[in-house]
């Protein structure tokens, strides 16, 4: 549905969350190297409880490696980082975006983030004081609304149409 990219990561147990995740989404997983860890991780293997069968996860050796390779549509790609002002809730995702996720302790690598033009730059709401979200959960939110706008659309099958949302009244407000 999505592709995940993940730069740099550092912690197993979260690249094992997001291993399980993709598999419950039909999203595929591109981890940038370096990787903070081994693949055969024990931490990061129960984490992912060998859902790494079910879900696609591709390495790439670097971020330009990655861009060469694969050839993403810089339109439909998409920083997640705190140092946005664009909310992912007011973000129009289609199938097929990139949606691109900086590392544990460092976050995305600034060059990169100032990259992204400052639409595609997306943060994810925190309540005041807060410096920034578990890197799985902050994955986990953001693929389900982006899965949500597109009708939770499965693998091969046409996006359903939007259906009109509705306030806690019942009535018809115009979809965002
Ligand atoms: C634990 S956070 C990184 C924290 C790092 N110290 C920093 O300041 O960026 C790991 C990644 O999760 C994502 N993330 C976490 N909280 C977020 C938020 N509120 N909005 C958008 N992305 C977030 C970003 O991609 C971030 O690079």
């Amino acid at each position: 549905m999505f592709h995940v990219v993940l730069v740099e990561p550092e912690i197993p147990p979260n690249t094992g969350n997001v291993i399980r995740l993709c598999a419950n989404t039909g999203c595929t997983l591109h981890l940038i190297e370096p990787l903070g860890f081994s693949m055969e991780d024990r931490l990061m293997r129960r984490a992912g409880l060998d859902y790494h069968e079910y879900a696609e996860v591709r390495r790439h050796a670097g971020w330009t490696a990655f861009v060469r390779d694969l050839q993403p549509d810089p339109s439909r790609m998409f920083a997640m980082t705190t140092h946005a002002t664009q909310g992912v809730y007011d973000t129009a995702f289609q199938p097929g975006d990139w949606l691109v996720f900086g590392a544990e302790t460092r976050g995305l690598p600034p060059a990169l983030r100032e990259s992204f033009p400052p639409a595609q730059r997306l943060r994810l709401p925190m309540v005041p004081g807060q410096r920034s979200l578990n890197l799985s959960n902050a994955v986990a939110v953001t693929v389900f609304e982006a899965w949500r706008q597109n009708g939770f659309a499965q693998p091969g099958q046409a996006v359903p149409p939007r259906a009109p949302a509705q306030n806690l009244a019942g009535l018809n407000v115009q979809a965002g």
